[in-house]
């Protein structure tokens, strides 16, 4: 019996966002797609099927270790094309598998293989645990008997010639390659699949992932990251300043793109800067009209939802602004009160404070105001 692994990884990833498909993007420091080919290396043989705009990366990266196929418009198109490929080559069974799936242990493997001894088809799945439900409009609509319901996994595997034959009658797509054998007829043995093996199909998924990396490696399964941000407004003609969400009066206003919320810039800068994600002028460039006289709010929940999109938890904000007038004490709590509103934490894990220069400096000669702040992440 002579097994491959096909390892499906022509998609683009759309749903998980990103620089470039998630198959490339980094889990544990290398592309997802590394951790997927080790998994399966103890296979002995792998095609890997890659996008067509990905083959000269494919080629310099895994040239060496798998056979290289372009994939299709779909993935059912692009596990034909391996299957095609390997026809005739000697193989006698496959493993299906989604590129995007990094975490596959070897004992799950091995029990696909093992079921596969006796039944033309095998694949892990996870029996459905919580209650079903319909719904419409945001409200339940009614419930589902989870009974019998399983949540399917890869590897997928199959007798490379009854597989393929099906892959030849069976529809143009499907959402795997159970549903393709199920359709010619053939009998898929269900294997106990693991939660572990996820598919990174969400921009929170790669934080999961990571997780589970790291606790593998023995290392503390938190991830937590820490920010800081920094910025300066200028005084400038007015009657108010903003302050972390909060209008207070003044003789004076700040010279701003936006509406120069200079404590809610430093916080905002902070969240990005413990994602690793740039900072507010990447986001949302001053040179861009429509930012003009905006009101900060706009930032700080832009980069709330990146860090809740990435799997992260906001534990606790800490702003200081740095002025001799006005006074920030009168304000603080309602400070505190806006920007948690804004976050979407409890008031208790938002802390404003101020402090003067001791009249040293442009905030001691009262030409602008600064601010400092800190976000802590936790995944
Ligand atoms: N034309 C396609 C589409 C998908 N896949 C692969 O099939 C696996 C599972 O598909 P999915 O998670 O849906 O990946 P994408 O299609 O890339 O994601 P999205 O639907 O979010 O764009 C992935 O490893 C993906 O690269 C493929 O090889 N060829
Ligand atoms: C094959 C699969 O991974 C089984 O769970 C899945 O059907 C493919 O991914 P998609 O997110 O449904 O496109």
């Amino acid at each position: 019996m002579t097994t491959a692994a096909i390892i499906v990884a022509a998609g683009r990833g759309s749903r998980a966002g990103g620089p470039e498909p998630k198959q490339w993007q980094a889990l544990g420091g290398v592309p997802v797609l590394r951790h997927t080919l080790d998994a399966f290396a103890h296979i002995g043989r792998t095609v890997l099927v890659l996008h067509p705009d990905d083959m000269t990366r494919g080629i310099a990266e895994f040239g060496g270790e798998v056979t290289l196929v372009a994939g299709g418009a779909t993935r059912t198109a692009s596990v034909r094309a391996a299957l095609e490929l390997l026809e005739g080559s000697g193989v006698t069974r496959v493993l299906i598998q989604d590129g995007a799936r990094p975490l596959t242990s070897p004992a799950l493997i091995a029990r696909v293989l093992a079921a596969l001894d006796q039944a033309p088809g095998a694949a892990p799945a996870l029996p459905v645990t919580d209650a079903l439900w319909t719904g419409a409009g945001g409200r339940v609509t009614g419930a589902r008997d989870r009974e019998g319901l399983f949540r399917a996994q890869t590897p997928q595997g199959f007798d490379l010639a009854a597989i393929l034959a099906a892959h030849r009658s069976g529809p143009a797509e499907a959402p795997d390659d159970v549903a393709i054998a199920r359709a010619a007829g053939l009998d898929v043995a269900i294997t106990e699949g693991e939660e572990e093996n996820i598919k990174i199909t969400f921009p929170g998924d790669f934080a999961r992932a990571e997780a589970i990396l790291h606790r593998r490696k023995g290392a503390p399964a938190m991830d937590v990251r820490l920010g800081n941000g920094f910025d300066v407004h200028a005084f400038c003609e007015g009657d108010h300043v903003t302050l972390c969400g909060v209008k207070v009066p003044h003789g004076r206003g700040l010279l701003g793109h936006s509406d120069a919320d200079v404590g809610m810039h430093a916080l905002t800068d902070a969240i990005y800067g413990a994602l690793a994600a740039g900072d507010i002028g990447r986001h949302f460039p001053p040179t861009d009209p429509q930012w003009k006289g905006a009101a900060s709010e706009i930032f700080l929940a832009h980069a709330a939802a990146l860090a809740r999109d990435r799997g992260y938890t906001l534990t606790n904000v800490d702003v200081t602004l740095i002025c001799e007038r006005p006074k920030v004490g009168p304000h603080a709590a309602a400070m505190c009160a806006e920007l948690a509103r804004i976050l979407g934490i409890a008031p208790d894990r938002v802390s404003v404070k101020a402090t003067t220069s001791e009249r040293l400096g442009f905030t001691g000669r009262e030409e602008g105001i600064a601010a400092i702040a800190t976000a802590t992440l936790v995944a």
